[in-house]
């Protein structure tokens, strides 16, 4: 992966001081996670130069827009930048046709155009260009902001919790068409949130955030698996993995797809064999044997190596391992890095594993009781 993303700033509010030395992708969707008040919108703001770091550095796939050492700092209406925030701000008065052209009028003459049909079919709004703002849902306003950000075929797209305004349907209803920027945008997105559905569904890259601090960043697997991150320290802990269909087995109504290091069935897909899709695997459905299992009724039985335990403090803990089926991710995988290594997480007794006796390195086997397609 190049990175191509290098952000730096220091920033001093006196009560909450923003410190950060991040190097990003180039391009996918790279999620800021963390509480409230841990600097995501403080963080994007630097990006957007709405905020003036102190000491701030700023490179954007070679296009460098602050350099304090240098006394550079582009101001914001010459960043080519797209932001997304919590609400659309569309104009009330102008149609969804309108509001794309209003931000295009805008646009320096000599710049290059996006191309504005893919933009509508990616986001599913080409039926809505004659409507006015206030008759459509909130998910389909936060599309034509979306629309009307990638309009002006920015060098970055900043998004700043922009489905936390909108209930749990719309949600729903809006995420397909964000999971489907991984693959058909070229630029980078920044993407600010505190919902973990949204990390697992959308982020490419994890960056997690705390008192103005990076506590850590990295390919998704690798950071959500990360034993010293609190997101990984409770039961609602869980990995995301990208598997491809293999095939049908009609008779069951299961699929079965590969994952590096092993198969798993699953309740039947919709998907045709070869699809690539990614998986949430919670470390509660998550249990370890130390021999294979010959009666259980559990499918999906993976050999792993254990490659870390932390204990919490509610008498559990959660053991990280790595699948040890396969050397090699399946073919049409091994581009996303993040199949590099298939990691897992099970939470489980401290009780357990002490009777187990536990350790790093050790061969075992793992029972995913379920587990849920995002895609
Ligand atoms: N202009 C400002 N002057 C002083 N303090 C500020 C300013 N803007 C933000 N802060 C403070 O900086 C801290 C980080 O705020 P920020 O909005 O970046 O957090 P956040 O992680 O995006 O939070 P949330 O998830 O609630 O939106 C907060 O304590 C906030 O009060």
């Amino acid at each position: 992966m190049t990175t191509s993303i290098n952000a730096k700033f220091d920033l001093d509010y006196g009560e909450f001081r923003l410190n950060v030395d991040l190097r990003l992708p180039g391009s996918g969707i790279t999620v800021l996670f963390g509480p409230s008040g841990s600097g995501k919108t403080t963080l994007l703001r630097c990006v957007a130069g709405l905020q003036k770091a102190s000491a701030g550095f700023l490179c954007i796939n070679g296009d460098v827009w602050q350099d304090s050492e240098q006394g550079l700092f582009l101001p914001t209406h010459k960043r080519e930048l797209g932001y997304v925030f919590q609400e659309a701000n569309l104009f009330p008065h102008l149609t969804v046709a309108g509001n794309l052209r209003f931000g295009l009028k805008r646009m320096v003459k000599t710049a290059p155009q996006a191309d504005l049909p893919h933009i509508l079919a990616l986001l599913g709004i080409e039926h809505l260009l004659d409507r006015m703002p206030a008759h459509l849902s909130g998910g389909e306003r936060q599309r034509v902001a979306i629309a009307r950000a990638l309009a002006l075929n920015p060098k970055i797209l900043l998004m700043d919790e922009p489905l936390a305004s909108l209930d749990f349907k719309r949600k729903q209803d809006i995420l397909p068409f964000l999971s489907r920027l991984h693959g058909e945008l070229q630029i980078p997105v920044l993407y600010v949130t505190h919902s973990r559905q949204e990390v697992a569904q959308l982020a490419d890259h994890l960056v997690i955030m705390d008192e103005g601090k990076v506590l850590a960043s990295g390919a998704l697997s690798d950071t959500l698996s990360r034993l010293d991150v609190s997101m990984a320290q409770d039961r609602e802990a869980s990995t995301v993995w990208q598997v491809q269909v293999v095939e049908h087995e009609a008779d069951y109504q299961l699929t079965r797809v590969a994952c590096t290091g092993g198969e798993l069935s699953l309740p039947r897909l919709a998907a045709n064999p070869g699809t690539t899709l990614r998986l949430q695997v919670y470390a509660r459905d998550v249990s370890i044997t130390l021999q294979q299992p010959t009666a259980t009724s559990i499918l999906n039985v993976l050999p792993a190596v254990i490659t870390g335990i932390a204990d919490d403090d509610s008498g559990h803990c959660v053991v990280r391992l790595r699948l040890s089926g396969y050397a090699e991710a399946p073919s049409g995988l091994s581009s996303v890095d993040q199949v590099a290594d298939s990691p897992l997480l099970a939470y489980i007794t401290r009780k357990s594993k002490l009777l187990l006796d536990l350790r790093i390195g050790m061969p075992v086997y793992v029972q995913i009781k379920a587990s849920s397609i995002l895609n």
